[in-house]
């Protein structure tokens, strides 16, 4: 190794701690830098989560694991993939809320992290390349920090989802940490109190809108791809006016893929089969509405759509399926403010007598009589009992999922909704949620988390080379998690548990890695898909250094 001892423990991709043998310490130069006794990695692991433990809040133990993070990362990995759904909720939604909130007064470390500014064009390249440090690139998470979860614009401070995603497709999937770049584009925020902040580490302006930001996102795009040419690019919480754009704009051209759109899109088609698999309905009978219309709910309400006619209906039977609810109420296509995402699901006012009274919610699902309620307002509390109740009247088994994330944004809690319907909704929400006991009957519910999904796919995608994610391989992810969950038994839930995250993120990686090889758009020859996928699995063991 040609590092010297300093740089070898600064380093978290080559940092062992105390794990380091004696041996490599004699070679390295670092015998007496560390204490004396050798651990092993799982004595290290052991020692870590009893340190975890005393810690009390949700916030102060992503903080203790984020230390870990920055020093070592086959020791947080480890301990990780020996705690995942207990750590998820922790390291990931919706703890990470919080610490994107506050991101410039807890700073302490970049977290290996790449902030790139719309101010300052001519070093971006240095920078990734910097940032690269001579590592294969196969994975980045890209955001601009306009839409963070449902919290809205926190400019640089955003930053920690893309690192926070690719803390998850490690743990779920093994994606190598060394190959994987988090990155911020920096195009200014427009929330005051970070403007007003003097510790905000982020760009103090107004956020740059039209040609010159898309110029800037092209160029970290073309940059990116230029010096990283098996890139698999995920676009993460940008702006609702700006998502759907760039997934537009990039989906056929290189391999990319938008969390928000697509990954919420998959799960919760997922979760949906898996509720008709319980009830016994069909998806062909379904009346579909989306509350809160926007980034992912276009993109949940366009892979409904899509399955809808895969299982039979033509599409003008498909489309009248739909309704859309946004701020203005029921969505109709006469509104001057649709965006082209509503544009095909907004309905006509002359079909309702009512129409101009169809300005809530609650109007709304009076009105169309919905068996799917999917929310993803940003808006607490927005599915009310009477709402619920009104649903379940008149569908035997209501299909609700709050999506709204981080926790205190639900449109409602799993466990209202299963009292509310006396047992009879279907429900999966966007955070983890504990079983619900009601009259003898535990509910489990279904986390409809595009965590459950991205992992695999980006598994699967780069391991089968594909030169585009198409709809082929995302539609091959969400039929890959139907069927994992057991529907005969009394409260099961909709989703599989995260407890078995890794095993079917393996499961949908070998599906989506199956289409795209049975479409011949892999770019290297694959004759064993599975084997193809297990070989790029990283599994968190020290390696021998040289
Ligand atoms: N569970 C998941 O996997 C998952 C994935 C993506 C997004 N989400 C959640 O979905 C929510 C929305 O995210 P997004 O990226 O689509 O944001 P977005 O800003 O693109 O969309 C939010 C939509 O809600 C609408 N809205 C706001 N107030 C409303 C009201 N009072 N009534 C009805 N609609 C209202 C907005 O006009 C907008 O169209 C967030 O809370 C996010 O955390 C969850
Ligand atoms: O980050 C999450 O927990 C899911 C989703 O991408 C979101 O924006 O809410
Ligand atoms: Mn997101």
């Amino acid at each position: 190794m040609k590092e010297t001892a300093q740089q070898i423990l600064n380093d978290p991709f080559l940092n062992k701690g105390t794990a380091f043998t004696k041996a490599e310490r004699a070679q390295f130069g670092l015998t007496g830098m560390l204490p004396p006794h050798v651990q092993t990695l799982a004595d290290q692991v052991k020692q870590a989560y009893a340190q975890y433990q005393t810690e009390t809040t949700m916030l102060e133990q992503r903080i203790f694991l984020m230390t870990l993070f920055n020093e070592n990362r086959v020791l947080f990995y480890k301990l990780f993939s020996q705690h995942v759904a207990e750590f998820m909720p922790v390291v990931y939604d919706p703890t990470i809320a919080d610490t994107i909130e506050n991101y410039s007064a807890l700073y302490v470390n970049p977290q290996n992290a790449v902030f790139l500014s719309i101010d300052d064009l001519d070093s971006m390249k240095t920078t990734l390349t910097n940032a690269a440090d001579g590592r294969e690139i196969k994975l980045i998470v890209v955001t601009d920090g306009e839409g963070i979860l449902g919290i809205g614009d926190w400019g640089t401070q955003g930053v920690d989802i893309s690192v926070g995603k690719l803390m998850v497709y490690t743990a779920a999937a093994g994606i190598d940490p060394s190959q994987v770049l988090p990155v911020v584009l920096d195009a200014g925020t427009n929330r005051d109190s970070l403007l007003n902040d003097d510790l905000y580490l982020g760009n103090r302006h107004e956020r740059v809108r039209g040609d010159r930001y898309y110029d800037f996102v092209d160029q970290f795009v073309q940059t990116a791809e230029a010096l990283f040419p098996n890139l698999y690019l995920h676009f993460e919480d940008f702006g609702r006016s700006n998502a759907a754009n760039l997934l537009n704009k990039y989906k056929d051209q290189i391999v990319t893929f938008n969390d928000d759109i697509q990954g919420t899109g998959i799960i919760t088609l997922a979760g949906i089969m898996g509720a008709l698999n319980i009830s016994g309905a069909k998806m062909t009978d379904q009346v579909y509405m989306s509350f809160g219309a926007g980034t992912a709910g276009a993109g949940i309400t366009h892979r409904i759509f899509e399955e809808m006619q895969q299982a039979g209906l033509s599409e003008q039977e498909a489309r009248s399926r739909f309704y859309m609810v946004d701020k203005q109420g029921l969505l109709f296509d006469d509104d001057p403010e649709l965006t082209p995402e509503q544009k095909p699901f907004a309905r006509k006012r002359s079909e309702f007598a009512n129409a101009a009274e169809l300005t809530t919610l609650e109007a709304a699902v009076k009105a169309i009589h919905p068996t799917i309620l999917v929310g993803t307002s940003t808006q607490p509390g927005t599915f009310t009992e009477s709402i619920v109740k009104e649903m379940a009247a008149h569908t035997e088994r209501p299909i609700i999922f709050p999506l709204s994330n981080p926790t205190k944004l639900a449109e409602a809690t799993a466990e209202d909704l299963i009292k509310w319907t006396d047992g009879q909704a279907l429900v999966a929400t966007g955070i983890p949620a504990a079983p619900v006991d009601y009259h003898g009957v535990t509910y489990e519910i279904g986390q409809a988390n595009n965590a459950l999904v991205y992992p695999g796919l980006g598994l699967g995608t780069i391991a089968s080379t594909a030169k585009v994610l198409n709809d082929e391989m995302i539609s091959a992810a969400a039929h890959s998690l139907g069927g994992i969950v057991d529907p005969t038994e009394v409260g099961a839930a909709v989703l599989p548990p995260v407890t078995q995250l890794e095993v079917f993120s393996q499961t949908v990686a070998n599906a989506v890695a199956e289409s795209a090889v049975k479409q011949g758009i892999n770019k290297e020859p694959i004759t064993d898909i599975k084997q193809a996928v297990a070989h790029l699995k990283w599994v968190p063991e020290y390696k021998t250094v040289q």
